[in-house]
């Protein structure tokens, strides 16, 4: 596990995407053969964006996990510019340009990988990790057609929130006694999100303006269109778990005996057309 990576470890592929800071590329471990995809990212960006504290704990977070649909961080390793992400290469690419090409996902689809997503974020919440970016362009397709949830760049560990919450409750203002704005129940409105974009091709509160956006997403202004036809049972689910007060948003055990999920989700978490 403690194998020090260089790049010559590497035969470099093609190009697979990009992301923030930098590239992902197809690549073969020389002395295994092994296929992986490998992230390549700009320390001089990094650094512009202060965000080398944020990819420590990405590669800490990843590198720990192991879930079907949480795609692996085998390992990095940096040169004088750039760090590298030895990630798991998901073969079937990325959801959000299946999506597109789709318009939108029949139920079963949606509902199976809803399913695997609610599967991952509760073996995600066991382990203190919030992912707080689940959205389209951060999940990719695995080669049996699975859903693989990447880039853990915005996951953090609520655990260190609540060491110093538990620390010296006393002394805390109200407002952060509060809630903190990153509990775990924002991976349950961005999963609400995520099911509503499936079924109608948009996210529910899209708008022009960005102020506009904020306003129907503060004031839950949830409406379904009359096309595509949607069953009652998935508005019902969107509906508990797109609810303004955190705590009253559907948990995740109780997504995966909803109706919809049970009647439309394939139990094997994959979908095979
Ligand atoms: C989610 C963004 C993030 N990406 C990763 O970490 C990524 C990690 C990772 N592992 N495997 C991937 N696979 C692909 O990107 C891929 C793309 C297209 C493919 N196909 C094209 C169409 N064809 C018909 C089938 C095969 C197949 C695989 C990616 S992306 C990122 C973040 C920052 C910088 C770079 C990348």
């Amino acid at each position: 596990e403690e194998k020090r990576w260089v790049l010559s470890d590497f035969e470099v592929g093609k190009p697979l995407g990009r992301g923030k800071f930098g590239h992902v590329y197809l690549a073969r471990e020389k002395r295994s053969n092994q296929i992986v995809a490998l992230k390549v990212l700009f320390k001089s960006q990094l650094k512009q964006s202060q965000v080398e504290h944020q990819l420590r704990r990405e590669v800490e977070i990843q590198s720990h996990l192991r879930h079907p649909n949480i795609l692996r961080l085998y390992g990095y390793f940096y040169d004088q510019t750039r760090v590298y992400l030895i990630l798991e290469y998901a073969a079937k690419g990325e959801l959000y340009k299946e999506l597109t090409r789709c318009k939108h996902f029949s139920e079963r689809r949606s509902a199976t990988y809803i399913a695997s997503l609610a599967r991952a974020l509760i073996y995600l919440h066991g382990k203190h990790v919030i992912h707080r970016d689940i959205k389209p362009e951060n999940l990719l397709i695995g080669v049996q057609g699975e859903l693989k949830i990447a880039d853990f760049g915005w996951s953090v560990h609520t655990f260190n929130r609540r060491r110093t919450m538990c620390g010296t409750l006393d002394y805390l203002p109200p407002e952060m006694v509060e809630k903190t704005e990153h509990d775990y129940h924002v991976d349950i409105w961005s999963l609400g999100i995520l099911c509503y974009e499936f079924l109608y091709g948009v996210p529910p509160f899209e708008a022009k303006e960005h102020s506009e956006t904020y306003r129907r997403i503060v004031k839950v202004d949830l409406k379904f269109p009359l096309k595509p036809f949607v069953s009652p049972a998935a508005k019902d689910l969107i509906s508990q778990m797109l609810v303004k007060n955190s705590a009253h948003r559907l948990p995740l055990h109780k997504v995966l005996e909803h109706p919809w999920i049970v009647q439309n989700a394939d139990p094997s978490g994959v979908y095979r057309g």
